[in-house]
């Protein structure tokens, strides 16, 4: 039972599905949700939470270090952008990659890790349970400027049914599963607080990191997206590049002349975690509408989670988890929010932009 003391959402009681855990103090930790007194997700998935939860801590730390604090995604350094100085410090998007797989590795409970900084899948542990694609650290282009980033990451069941195949070929097959296949999904925010959202396909639930105690404490159990925003959020400089109907629902509904007679905001991070964030939160639609983000890593895991939340995820004609992966990295249109916002975008028709010229920033 969530009840609120000084600000926090706590369990005040054990068990119960998705109810989460809790100790005589009435805080409740992701561990302790994730474990049998809690919503028992598990005990492979709980081990896997336990690896996943301390990379993130990694990488929250290497983030705000001083030390790190100009090592953005920068071309011509060493171990990213092909520089040769094998001793130069390496971009942390590179990094928080080797965080990552380390952990799972460590974990031994994952097959395969397809992240979005490696050319093909790893395979990891022969019987792993699971399968995990991630992009490690999304907005890495922001960390200069010390900008919000994030982690996502999708959780799928091994497919034991190929499991005969050359260790290349099952890897791949792993990877390309449909997100109406995963078990799991999440993301971490590095920001003023450092928070790890997540679903086992029973709502969606956020955990603020207690830098205090190293735990992540359940902050806001069940959380509803609100079926409309007041909120747009998209790199509008590429106005002159949409197509029609994109251009026609962002001009109606910053006039307050949509179907909700408010005007709307704009607001943009360019870091999608935070974007996305920010739309859970206060609802709205979060959009790239060009062919950028990526299925695997980026579509498929945030559309879990906010249709968890009671929105939708859609690349402006069919829902996002129904698709069918075919590439790696394939990339496309990306619209995430509120139910109502995303059924009025879409009735625009042509909102995905065809035209990608390539942009220098
Ligand atoms: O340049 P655009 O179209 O605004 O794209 C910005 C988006 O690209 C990202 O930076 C991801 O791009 P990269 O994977 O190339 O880093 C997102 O965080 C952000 O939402």
């Amino acid at each position: 039972m969530a009840s609120s003391i000084g600000g926090f959402r706590v369990c005040s009681q054990m068990g119960g599905s998705g109810g989460g855990g809790g100790d005589e103090s009435g805080f409740c930790t992701l561990m302790e949700y994730v474990g049998k007194g809690g919503a028992d997700v598990g005990d492979d998935l709980v081990v896997l939470f336990a690896h996943l939860q301390y990379a993130a801590k990694r990488i929250a730390a290497l983030v705000a270090s001083p030390v790190n604090s100009n090592l953005g995604k920068q071309a011509g350094i060493a171990g990213g952008g092909g520089g040769s100085d094998r001793d130069a410090p390496k971009p942390l998007d590179i990094v928080s990659n080797e965080i990552i797989l380390s952990s799972l590795r460590n974990s031994g409970k994952v097959a395969v890790m397809a992240s979005e900084e490696d050319d093909a899948p790893i395979w990891l542990t022969d019987g792993g349970p699971f399968v995990v694609v991630t992009d490690p650290l999304d907005g890495s282009r922001n960390i200069d400027a010390s900008i919000p980033t994030g982690t996502i990451f999708g959780i799928y069941n091994r497919l034991v049914g190929i499991d005969h195949l050359p260790v290349e070929e099952k890897a791949l097959r792993n990877s390309l599963q449909s997100g109406t296949g995963l078990i799991a999904a999440g993301y971490v925010l590095y920001s003023s607080a450092t928070i790890l959202c997540t679903s086992f396909g029973s709502g969606t639930h956020a955990f603020t990191l207690d830098h205090s105690t190293g735990d992540f404490i359940l902050t806001h159990p069940s959380i509803k997206i609100p079926p409309r925003g007041q909120i747009y959020s998209v790199n509008d400089a590429r106005y002159f590049d949409w197509p029609d109907g994109l251009r026609r629902y962002i001009d109606t509904v910053r006039q307050g002349k949509g179907r909700y007679p408010k005007k709307y905001s704009a607001r943009y991070i360019c870091s999608l975690v935070a974007d996305f964030h920010r739309t859970l939160m206060y609802g709205g639609v979060a959009m790239n509408p060009r062919d950028h983000l990526r299925l695997v890593y980026e579509a498929n895991p945030l559309s879990f989670l906010v249709e968890q939340a009671g929105g939708r995820g859609s690349d402006g004609k069919s829902r996002i988890l129904s698709l069918q992966p075919v590439k790696l990295h394939q990339r496309l249109p990306l619209f995430l929010g509120s139910s109502e916002d995303m059924e009025e975008l879409e009735s625009y028709g042509d909102v995905q932009q065809t035209v990608n010229p390539g942009y220098e920033v």
